[in-house]
């Protein structure tokens, strides 16, 4: 709530003007029955003609600014939703980029995806039905009520006990609806979960052959949607008939008891057109005002999910060191110091105590079974995750001391699974250097082994990408990767079992390219494949995340029995 609280409080001009101009409609609105009882009493009845032109007039001018109110309140209030919603869009979307990868996993893909549409549209939607049907229905109704007094008051207490049922029934139906709108919303997660999954996973689905089970999937939560909705909408269908059985009624008892009024001369004639027409108006705004309060649990809701998506701490923070006093670039450029890492959770640690440095111009490796711990090497480079003990220290000076982005500028890093963005491959390229001239982006292309494939793309860097990069084959994505990294000026480079899709032939190619045109900075390369890494200044051989040797490959042939291990299987596999 105090993010809407906040922007129209930001906003305090724009949301004066919109109530001041519904409220001038209903004004307009709720001048016509009056005058049209002045036109009947005092026009037809009286037989006078100049009272009928002067309030004919008088109506027309009326109608005309009234809906020229409208149409005015109705853009203003368009605006005010539009606006809130692209201002709330654009805080979750800072606040996605500042959360830590864990708290991402912990809200989950799709949820996130739901509350930055569906559940922000539902804000917008509802902003835009307070404004004009909850706001004017106050002076709706007490307007109506003055005037029927002033008519007769049996009228008036004819329209109260209408009016008392007509609250009565919303007040039943917004109790019964709340747990049910709430619901809602955690239904379309669940679609969007099941959808994505079954879009995302298509290939896999089909080459499992799991079409029937991914049908169920889906059919049972499009199933679980629908039953909440049909339970909600079935709430309003008994209500509608009933709200219009009370609006017949209303209106025989005004004619009713207005019409013996009128006879006893208790009342002017043109008194019951004027209150028949106040009563109906009141029902009306009631009606839609209490329409909208039922959606009112539904849009608390989804405010209250995107409330506790920005209320959320990052868990990973800015340090205080400025980019201007960065530390001087000092060897080893990066330290780890007895590092102890685990996941939230997690009963046992990723990372054990783990002391290791890289050097400007080394290779170091990493080499270990799966879950070993590798890829949570390479993000607590990143500080993806802070540590629970130990220290990690780039050019001497902790990683927690340094702003993120100030951090990540020293790095460059190719992650396990090859991710390329819509567009085209230059803006792919171009992710960690703006600026970079095509001459640096072909010099990377030429350095991971793409330029020959690129030179044949019709459109060459200007070749489109698509979501996900599935126009490309895995073993071009994984080399397109490596391109964007190396574009990228960097102290560090990072490859992610990132040569795992290559043949033996590209993977030697490009490590040869490496050396000879990567000399200056630091690299780290985790792989699986001891012929990937044996030419490797040094080998980390990571066992459940503890080290357990570190050497040439020589020297651990001699002095690792995990990595002869290792070694021993994969020449065994390759004779096999
Ligand atoms: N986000 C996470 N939350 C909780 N546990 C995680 C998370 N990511 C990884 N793990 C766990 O940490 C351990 C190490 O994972 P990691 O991805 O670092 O291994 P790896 O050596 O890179 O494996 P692989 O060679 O298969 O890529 C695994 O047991 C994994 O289940």
């Amino acid at each position: 709530m105090i993010y809407l609280k906040q922007y129209l409080f930001q906003h305090k001009g724009k949301v004066l003007l919109t109530v001041l101009l519904l409220l001038g409609q209903v004004v307009g609105t709720l001048l016509i029955p009056a005058l049209l009882a002045e036109l009947v009493d005092q026009g037809i009845l009286a037989g006078n003609i100049s009272v009928i032109w002067n309030t004919g007039v008088k109506m027309l001018t009326v109608t005309g600014l009234a809906t020229a109110a409208a149409a005015w309140g109705s853009w203003a209030t368009s605006d005010l939703s539009a606006a809130f919603g692209r201002e709330i869009r654009l805080k979750v979307v800072q606040k996605s980029q500042a959360l830590a990868i864990q708290q991402f996993d912990q809200i989950g893909i799709s949820s996130m995806i739901t509350r930055t549409t569906s559940d922000i549209a539902n804000l917008e939607r509802t902003i835009g039905m307070v404004f004009q049907m909850i706001v004017p229905a106050p002076l709706i109704v007490i307007v109506s009520i003055i005037m029927t007094v002033r008519a007769h008051a049996a009228m008036a207490l004819i329209q109260f006990l209408f009016m008392g049922l007509l609250l009565g029934l919303a007040a039943f139906v917004l109790k019964r609806s709340e747990a049910l709108s709430r619901t809602v919303q955690v239904r379309l997660d669940r679609i969007n979960q099941v959808v994505r999954e079954a879009v995302t996973g298509v290939r896999v689905i089909r080459a499992f052959g799991n079409e029937d089970y991914e049908e169920q999937r889906a059919g049972s939560a499009y199933r679980d949607y629908a039953d909440t909705m049909i339970r909600l909408n079935r709430l309003f269908a008994i209500v509608n008939p009933i709200v219009w059985l009370m609006m017949g009624a209303l209106m025989a008892l005004i004619l009713g008891v207005g019409g013996g009024l009128v006879l006893s001369q208790a009342m002017a004639l043109g008194q019951i057109s004027a209150v028949s027409e106040y009563s109906m108006m009141t029902m009306a705004y009631l009606i839609m005002a209490a329409s909208v309060m039922t959606t009112l649990p539904k849009a608390s809701s989804c405010l209250s999910r995107l409330n506790e998506l920005l209320e959320l701490r990052p868990a990973v923070n800015d340090g205080g060191l400025v980019t201007a006093a960065a530390p001087a670039k000092t060897e080893p450029v990066l330290v780890f110091d007895h590092v102890t890492f685990a996941y939230e959770g997690a009963e046992e640690p990723v990372i054990s105590d783990l002391s290791f440095s890289l050097s400007s111009g080394q290779t170091t490796a990493v080499i270990g079974s799966t879950g070993s711990g590798k890829s949570t090497l390479a993000d607590l480079i990143l500080r993806l995750h802070d540590l629970q003990t130990g220290q990690i220290r780039l050019h001497g000076t902790a990683l927690p001391e340094y702003p993120q982005q100030a951090l990540r500028d020293h790095i460059s890093c190719v992650p396990q699974k090859a991710f390329l963005f819509s567009g085209t491959l230059a803006e792919n390229l171009r992710m960690g250097q703006k600026d970079a001239s095509e001459d640096q982006l072909w010099k990377a292309l030429r350095i991971a082994q793409a330029e020959d494939f690129v030179r044949q793309l019709p459109q060459g860097l200007n070749a489109p990408v698509a979501q996900g990069g599935t126009n490309f084959s895995g073993g071009q994505r994984q080399r397109l990767a490596i391109a964007r990294a190396l574009v990228k000026e960097a102290d560090i480079f990072i490859f992610d079992d990132s040569f795992s899709a290559l043949d033996g032939r590209t993977d030697a190619a490009l490590r040869q390219a490496l050396r000879a045109q990567l000399t200056r900075p630091a690299k780290l390369i985790i792989a699986q494949r001891i012929s990937t890494i044996r030419d490797a200044d040094q080998i980390l051989v990571l066992d459940q995340g503890r080290l357990a040797g570190c050497g040439t490959h020589e020297q651990l042939m001699q002095s690792c029995p995990a990595y002869r291990e290792i070694a021993a299987s994969q020449s065994q596999r390759k004779e096999a």
